[in-house]
């Protein structure tokens, strides 16, 4: 096992006596992106000013490359850790040229020229090297903050929501091109996001955060395919909660019963699935399909509203066994009428078993 390029450990920060960083460990490899994931106030942004050095923790240590650059009585100042930063507010030098930024952290070294040129070259920004920020636009301005930050060969990069002042579309192309630049440099990157898509397009692995601290860390396949609990499922996509409770191992829902190994009799449980992982089928004279072991028992739900939006379509049942609402998303374009009587089946290898806190 290599060592890990960033390993943080047990870090608490409070602030006012609540804690915003709460005992989180977290270890980033050399050539990896990571990405610190979740919603507005969880402390993404506190572990990565912790970890520039510009914030101090209350405990909690920080190595690189296996070298203690951080704990409580130990502290290597911010310039001196070979740390790369990206923030949402990049200002580039408004004064110096597009060269003399990407330079800047370069100091005159030798071979500092050439390495400005094939920075430049990487980030497709060779030809506006005389130019200065104010006559680029906002993503060609990126694009030489992405090179500035790179020059000096940092051992990792922090990026905190480098990408959110730009528009979607741009935002994408940028994505893929920074993508691109980091993993051809090998750098080490955490990347802080509130957006599960953007985490799920840049990194090799997913560290989900909720209230300082981590809950679920892996590959974006996992995270996505396997959460940990209905927080976990809700933070990706829509879902459906089917309510059920527990009698020996099993919950019988109108959907047909549902496996709870190991959770005790009497336990509420939710069972939670993605809106594209219902099964759809048609009415046949007030009869649905035939229950499958795969897919257990349909039940029957009457078209409330559908939508086509793009690449899938929604369709919204209100269903007859309680009168509640579930969402069903179909690739390409499915608009059933309001008021259309429809089955709806819940696929046993896409569903989640939670029980409920
Ligand atoms: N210097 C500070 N003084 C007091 N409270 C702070 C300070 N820095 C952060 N906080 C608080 O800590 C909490 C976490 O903030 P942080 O910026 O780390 O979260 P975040 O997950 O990055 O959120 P966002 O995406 O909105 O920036 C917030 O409630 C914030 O108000």
């Amino acid at each position: 096992m290599s060592t890990p390029r960033l390993e943080i450990k047990n870090i608490v920060k409070s602030f006012g006596g609540r804690r915003v960083v709460d005992d989180l460990s977290l270890s980033v490899m050399p050539g990896k992106v990571t990405c610190l994931l979740g919603p507005s106030g969880c402390g993404k942004s506190s572990t990565l000013r912790i970890i520039a050095g510009v914030e101090m923790q209350d405990s909690g240590t920080i190595h690189v490359d296996g070298a203690l650059v951080c704990d409580t009585v130990f502290r290597v100042p911010p310039e001196a850790r070979s740390i790369g930063l990206m923030f949402q507010d990049f200002a580039l030098f408004p004064h110096l040229s597009v060269g003399e930024n990407v330079a800047f952290g370069l100091r005159g070294d030798k071979g500092a020229r050439e390495r400005v040129k094939e920075l430049l070259q990487k980030v497709g920004m060779s030809r506006y090297i005389d130019d200065y920020p104010h006559q680029l636009s906002g993503g060609e301005q990126q694009r030489v903050a992405l090179a500035r930050a790179l020059a000096p060969r940092p051992r990792m990069m922090l990026m905190d929501e480098p990408f959110s002042g730009l528009d979607d579309r741009l935002r994408d192309d940028i994505r893929d091109e920074t993508l691109e630049v980091l993993k051809g440099e090998g750098t080490a990157v955490l990347l802080v996001t509130h957006e599960p898509g953007e985490a799920m397009r840049m990194a090799d692995e997913i560290a989900l955060m909720r209230d300082g601290k981590i809950v679920q860390q892996g590959a974006p396949y996992n995270i996505y395919n396997t959460p940990v609990d209905l927080k976990a499922a809700a933070f990706f996509s829509d879902i459906n909660v089917i309510k059920g409770k527990v009698e020996g191992a099993l919950t019988d829902t109108p959907f047909g019963q549902f496996l709870a190994p190991g959770v005790p009799n009497g336990t509420e449980v939710d069972i939670v699935i993605r809106p594209q992982h219902l099964k759809i089928d048609f009415d046949r004279a007030g009869r649905g399909p035939n229950p499958t072991a795969v897919d257990g028992t349909p039940a029957r739900g009457v078209v409330e509203r559908a939508r086509f939006i793009g690449a899938s379509s929604l369709i919204t049942f209100r269903m007859d066994y309680d009168g509640s609402f579930l969402q069903a998303s179909v690739p390409s374009v499915f608009l059933p009428k309001p008021g259309t009587p429809l089955w709806i089946m819940i696929r046993r290898d896409r569903c989640f078993v939670f029980p409920r806190r």
